[in-house]
């Protein structure tokens, strides 16, 4: 459905994307994810055939022509502009104007729609006094008033307070479910865990491609959860071998090798420091500690 093959994008001397490899299958909801800068938003500007590309393939639908096939794709850019001096329903009937259709059409497409994204009730609200949340459902709304076969969304949910954000991914599925393909992108790693695969992003280049369970799967090291109070656990486990000790609060994962020497010497250590009512346990990685992995080596394989 989507095929991006050696797709590269230069700004002088930047490399904003490069040699980038990607396959989309129809149906997937899939997450472009990655830190600020890594590219995101170029490749969707490619993909939709907003921007050019420096060298490369992309197929989209079937063609290589972007232009042919763009009526079937929605977008919904990061800075979505709305007109603010319009109430809801208006903005949605100029976005239908737009696209051509007539105005019966847009009337009954656009309650359709506000009802699914459950902005009906605020159709008469000016755009500038919706929340956050709101303005960007209302975005969601607008992109999909031509029906799309693919949506891309770009980082829509940043800024979007925690209860909107899960409803807008509710809307997201229901609309995967009708058959619509998703493709997403997200700095947020638990919305990467709510996409059905993932691509990593990073200075360009997609590091890892895959379902979040197998990328999880293929984490290489063991995790461990340390609970301790006590300033001094970075240097009392100073000398253990550990990959990296990363801090949250009193809480503090060990990044270590699959070693059964691992978990007493990491106790000796402690004992010795003399941290006591300490609690140690493994615990699974998430994609977020997969991404710091792999985004470290510097991208590694890349598996459309
Ligand atoms: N039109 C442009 N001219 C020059 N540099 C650009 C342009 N667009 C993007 N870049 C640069 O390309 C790199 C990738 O930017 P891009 O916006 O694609 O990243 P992103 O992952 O979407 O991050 P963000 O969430 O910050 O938009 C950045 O270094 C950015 O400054």
């Amino acid at each position: 459905m989507i095929c991006l093959t050696n797709v590269t994008r230069r700004f002088g001397t930047l490399t904003a994307v490069d040699q980038l490899n990607l396959e989309v299958k129809a149906g997937t909801i899939f997450g472009l994810v990655g830190p600020d800068g890594a590219g995101k938003t170029t490749t969707i500007r490619m993909i939709t055939g907003i921007m050019s590309l420096t060298s490369g393939k992309i197929s989209l639908l079937g063609s290589e022509n972007i232009e042919s096939v763009k009526d079937q794709i929605g977008y919904v850019p990061q800075k979505f502009s709305l007109y603010g001096d319009l109430t809801v329903m208006e903005n949605i009937r100029v976005i239908g104007a737009l696209y051509g259709a007539d105005n019966k059409r847009v009337a009954e497409l656009g309650t359709e729609i506000l009802a699914f994204t459950n902005l009906l009730p605020f159709k008469d609200r000016l755009a500038d006094n919706l929340s956050g949340g709101m303005k960007q459902k209302l975005a969601l709304a607008a992109g999909l008033m031509h029906r799309p076969k693919i949506f891309f969304l770009d980082e829509p949910t940043t800024g979007v307070d925690p209860v909107s954000r899960r409803e807008f991914w509710q809307m997201l599925y229901r609309l995967n479910k009708e058959g619509t393909t998703i493709f997403v992108s997200t700095p947020y790693m638990d919305e990467a865990e709510l996409c059905t695969r993932v691509a990593f992003m990073s200075q360009g280049r997609i590091v890892a491609s895959d379902t979040p369970k197998n990328l999880k799967a293929a984490y290489p090291f063991r995790l461990l959860e340390l609970t301790a109070e006590s300033k001094s656990v970075k240097s009392a486990l100073a000398k253990c071998p550990i990959v990296e000790v990363n801090a949250f609060g009193d809480h503090y994962h060990l990044v270590t090798e699959h070693s059964p020497e691992t978990v007493p010497k990491v106790e000796a250590a402690l004992q010795a420091a003399g941290i006591e009512g300490y609690l140690l346990r493994d615990i699974p990685p998430t994609l977020e500690d997969v991404f710091v992995h792999l985004a470290g080596e510097g991208g590694a394989a890349c598996t459309p």
